[in-house]
């Protein structure tokens, strides 16, 4: 007999849900947009596919019922030329949209545990 593990989905909830998570990330990546440090990044991109990859992505990473079926972090930025920089600016567009969003400073702190390790795969220049 297999046994489920309890899944901890506070993060989750905490974030809105899968709801909550698309409405963060429509703003997120409006933002990310209209940026003047990293907008150009974006320019080609369809808003509604990354919002659609990072509300599974996060949904996954914060303990919620999704799949996330996108590229590994490597792959999806290989060749983009990220720098630190650019790396800090998507996260102060990221705590800008949360406080839109009014997610608690918990929360937010709590989400961005998670994304912050992944600046390994992420960066690739200096
Ligand atoms: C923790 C930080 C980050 C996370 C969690 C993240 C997440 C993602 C995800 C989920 C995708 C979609 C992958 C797929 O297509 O399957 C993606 C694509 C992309 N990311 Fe990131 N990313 C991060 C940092 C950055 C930074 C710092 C930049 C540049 C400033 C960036 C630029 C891009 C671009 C240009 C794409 C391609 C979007 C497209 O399909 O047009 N990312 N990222």
């Amino acid at each position: 007999q297999t046994v489920a593990p309890v899944k901890n989905d506070a993060l989750y909830q905490a974030l809105g849900g899968t709801a909550g998570l698309k409405s963060l990330m429509d703003v997120f990546v409006a933002g990310l947009k209209a940026d003047a440090r990293i907008g150009d990044q974006f320019k080609d991109t369809k808003s509604s596919y990354l919002s659609e990859q990072l509300t599974n992505q996060v949904c996954v990473l914060s303990g919620g019922p999704c799949t996330y079926d996108g590229e590994t972090m490597k792959n999806a930025h290989a060749g983009l030329k990220i720098n630190k920089g650019h790396f800090n600016a998507l996260v102060e567009v990221l705590q800008v949209s949360m406080d839109a969003r009014n997610i608690p400073f918990s929360t937010q702190n709590q989400l961005l545990a998670l994304l912050a390790p992944m600046h390994r795969d992420v960066i690739t220049v200096k």
